[in-house]
């Protein structure tokens, strides 16, 4: 029998599984206080990665890290395969490495006009390359009516757009952002971030975005690395991360959920919106976490004035949804309020007795923690 011809990918260097970064174990300290503990990902070429957490958890302080505007105190940081930095190890100063910085203020040049900020980097081009290099990225964020112009002539978001030009300006192999939209008002924060994602794929760069705001991951990132207390706590696309969540923090970190508790028995936890299967061990106490949007509410005719039914205690229309506050009421005595968001105009009159299930896809169930 004939061997299969060896692919040429399976050669030994493999250069198109080539990582543009790898994290690997860093830790970091201030004053002997832990900030960063034992983080590591990778970001893919032309990646979008979101580090994503709450405030304080240790965002700013990776960027910098990767960035060179901090030294690595412990782990490693690779670039195409090749050692950037590493524990007590002289790393690459932040001007030679292949990055791009765009921070929350945008810190234009006030004394040079617009084309003279983005032409900045570039001073080892010939001036007319330069030129053209600039206003194809002037063009690409529709800014080529402003290039004449000077920084304080612009609102906060022509500026934003504008540093994000300069720091794409060289080609930066990986775009580091952080909090890139945060001073911008949320109409033109939605465009700004439109536009930036489609440079970036355009460009090709990989990018690593620093937010606290999980829509701003999920609209951004094609992957998520979501931290607490500088720790990752899950890796990996937004649809994981909201799908399939490894720990209750990361289910409460993406909205408000519904928590009930409970005992497991023969495979269920009951709970005043009926059973729910988990394979966590008998007897054990659980939380159950349901997200709004994740229970269904039928209204219904009480048949008998004192059935113990579940009903509407008020509802408020939010625009796209409509959020009704329950006391839900299970076959064994359960009582819970509880939160339900439906599509569209769904305002049932207060008392209205309705039942209540579940969208086992929107509904996660772990241990209580002891
Ligand atoms: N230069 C510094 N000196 C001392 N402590 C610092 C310094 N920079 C950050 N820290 C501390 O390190 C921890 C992580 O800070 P970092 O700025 O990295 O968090 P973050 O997630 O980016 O927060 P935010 O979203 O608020 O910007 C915080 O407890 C912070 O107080």
């Amino acid at each position: 029998m004939s061997q299969p011809a060896r692919s040429p990918a399976a050669t030994p260097v493999d250069t198109a599984a080539r990582k543009l970064l790898e994290v690997r174990g860093l830790c970091h300290y201030y004053d002997g206080q832990s900030a960063v503990s034992d983080v590591s990902f990778d970001i893919e070429p032309g990646e979008v990665v979101c580090l994503l957490g709450p405030s304080g958890c240790g965002k700013t302080t990776l960027l910098r890290i990767v960035a060179g505007l901090e030294a690595v105190q412990q782990g490693e940081l690779h670039f195409n395969g090749e050692l950037l930095a590493a524990t007590d190890r002289a790393h690459v100063p932040p001007e030679r490495r292949s990055v791009g910085l765009a921070f929350q203020e945008s810190a234009l040049f006030p004394h040079l006009s617009v084309l003279d900020n983005v032409t900045f980097g570039l001073q080892q081009m010939g001036a007319r390359q330069r030129n053209e290099r600039a206003r194809e990225l002037l063009e690409q964020l529709g800014m080529t009516h402003y290039a004449e112009s000077f920084p304080h002539t612009l609102s906060g978001g022509q500026q934003q757009r504008i540093a994000l030009a300069r720091a794409l300006a060289p080609s930066p192999q990986l775009m580091l952002l952080d909090e890139p939209f945060s001073s911008l008002d949320a109409r033109l924060r939605d465009r700004i971030r439109d536009d930036t994602l489609h440079v970036l794929k355009k460009v090709g760069a990989g990018a690593l975005l620093v937010t606290h705001d999980p829509e701003e991951a999920m609209f951004m990132a094609d992957r998520i690395v979501l931290m607490r207390e500088g720790r990752v706590v899950q890796v990996g696309t937004p649809q994981q991360l909201y799908c399939e969540p490894t720990d209750p923090f990361v289910v409460t970190f993406f909205g408000e959920v519904n928590c009930l508790e409970g005992v497991v028995s023969n495979g269920y936890v009951h709970t005043s919106v009926g059973p729910v299967a988990t394979d966590q061990p008998d007897g054990s106490r659980v939380q159950v976490l349901v997200r709004p949007e994740g229970l269904r509410v039928v209204e219904i005719a009480s048949t008998q004035p004192h059935e113990h039914h579940s009903h509407v205690l008020m509802a408020r229309l939010l625009g796209r949804t409509s959020l009704l506050h329950l006391c839900a009421h299970g076959t064994e005595g359960q009582e819970a309020h509880l939160h339900a968001r439906m599509p569209g105009v769904f305002l049932p009159e207060e008392g209205q007795p309705v039942q209540v299930s579940l969208d086992p896809s929107q509904v996660f169930v772990f241990p209580v923690a002891t």
